[in-house]
């Protein structure tokens, strides 16, 4: 499975698929690592395992359409099986979509349809939830809002502050992107309307609920 990786920042997202790719876990190659800021650390890590990087600058276009009808023409070059938004911050154009459908796959910071768009994790601890947690999904016009192939629970403490928490779900971001990476690498993966199946997946896991006084 060939990857193309749009980032924005640090990279921890990429870097945990990137050893999942080496660890022979998820059958495919990174191809190319695209992203819209020039300092983004994640173009480092890239570098680092030998992978190839380019920077788009998004100052050189009148319009948000122009710049992503670039990106995909980039993108067509590596011929991707998947198009993967590792912490990629903008929102892309209709165009676009279309250009990839059904290829394009996204790690948010919430349970969807919970917390859509940017702070997800301030969303969810100024909401007073008491849990959140990540969604790998697939990437549809509609913002946030596409199937979702796979979640994880996390709880939200009583002390937490936007940063403990980003953390927490961080740590569950880098198991589940790679976990839905390998699926969808493997074949196991069918869309049926909204609902994503993976074949052979084991379903459970419950989370652990907090202790009920009394009732
Ligand atoms: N058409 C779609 N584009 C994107 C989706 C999607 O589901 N459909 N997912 C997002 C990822 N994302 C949250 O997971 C997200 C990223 C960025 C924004 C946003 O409002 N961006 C602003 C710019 C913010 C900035 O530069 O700091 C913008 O594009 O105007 C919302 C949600 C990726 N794209
Ligand atoms: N709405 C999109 C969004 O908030 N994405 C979030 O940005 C961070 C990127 O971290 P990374 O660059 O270290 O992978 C991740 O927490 C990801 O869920």
């Amino acid at each position: 499975m060939n990857l193309v990786v749009l980032i924005s920042g640090r990279g921890t997202n990429l870097e945990a698929i990137i050893r999942g790719i080496n660890s022979k876990k998820i059958k495919g190659k990174i191809s190319l690592v695209i992203s819209n800021k020039k300092d983004a650390k994640g173009l480092k890590i890239a570098e680092k395992y030998g992978i190839k990087t380019e920077f788009i600058d998004p100052s050189l276009y009148k319009t948000r359409e122009e710049y992503d009808l670039k990106l995909a023409e980039r993108i067509k070059k590596e011929n991707p099986d998947l198009v993967v938004l590792a912490g990629y911050m903008r929102i892309l154009t209709d165009g676009f979509i279309d250009t990839f459908e059904n290829r394009i796959i996204n790690i948010h910071p919430s349970l969807i349809p919970a917390f859509q768009g940017l702070k997800a994790q301030k969303q969810a601890l100024e909401f007073g939830a008491k849990f959140t947690g990540c969604t790998v999904h697939f990437v549809t016009k509609e913002l946030d809002s596409g199937p979702i192939i796979v979640q994880a629970v996390v709880p939200v403490m009583p002390d937490d502050s936007e940063e403990t928490l980003s953390e927490r779900i961080l740590h569950y971001e880098h198991r589940i992107y790679p976990q839905a990476i390998k699926w969808l690498s493997d074949g196991r993966v069918q869309v049926k309307n909204r609902h994503v199946i993976v074949k052979g997946a084991k379903y459970g896991g419950l989370p652990v609920n907090p202790e009920l006084e009394d009732f």
